[in-house]
């Protein structure tokens, strides 16, 4: 790790797409460059594009949970022709039997449980499941979504990130790695 005040914006290209990070406070130290696919069609459908020869053959469902980075794998979707499905971060009321499952450690420095509706978690059933996120950090995200797929009666085909930060031991697949700078 590098030690910097993050003053400076962080650029990223993925395929013809460059853009200039805003570089966030992360916990009580630490800055990271803030990747930002809501509101962004150009970079989601270059990572995108990017992602689709990275999902492991025999894929057959794909599961993220809000929020940016769904429109990642809505894109995702579409170009691969796989369904997905969508954990929630909040209870909604139409929700049925769902899955609730916490989530240990931190996010952007804020702790979540996640929400997966019932006849969602039902289409996971017996399928191979590959979980998708914008960035993997510490890897926590990623292993609620894997216990999710798991007590929905599917199995872990893979993880696919745009960016990963930080060192977890997944086998994930990624495009390209993001720093983080923690002040001294
Ligand atoms: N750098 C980052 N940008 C956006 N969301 C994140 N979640 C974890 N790290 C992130």
């Amino acid at each position: 790790m590098t030690t910097s005040t993050g003053a400076n914006p962080y650029q990223i290209t993925v395929g013809s797409v460059t853009r200039q990070l805003r570089l966030v406070p992360v916990g009580q130290m630490g800055f990271v460059p803030l990747i930002e696919f809501i509101g962004d069609s150009e970079l989601t459908k270059a990572a995108a594009q990017a992602l689709v020869p990275l999902i492991p053959e025999g894929t057959e469902a794909l599961l993220t949970v809000v929020t940016n980075a769904l429109p990642l794998t809505h894109e995702l979707s579409d170009l691969s022709g796989l369904p997905y499905q969508v954990a929630r971060k909040k209870r909604r009321t139409y929700m049925q039997n769902p899955l609730i499952q916490e989530m240990p450690g931190l996010t952007l420095g804020v702790s979540e449980t996640l929400w997966l509706d019932g006849p969602h978690a039902e289409r996971l059933s017996g399928k191979k499941v590959v979980i998708v996120q914008d960035v993997i950090a510490t890897g926590s995200m990623a292993m609620a979504l894997a216990r999710l797929t798991e007590r929905a009666g599917g199995t872990v085909h893979g993880y696919l990130a745009a960016f990963k930060q930080g060192e977890n031991t997944l086998p994930m697949q990624y495009l390209q790695e993001l720093p983080k700078w923690v002040q001294s």
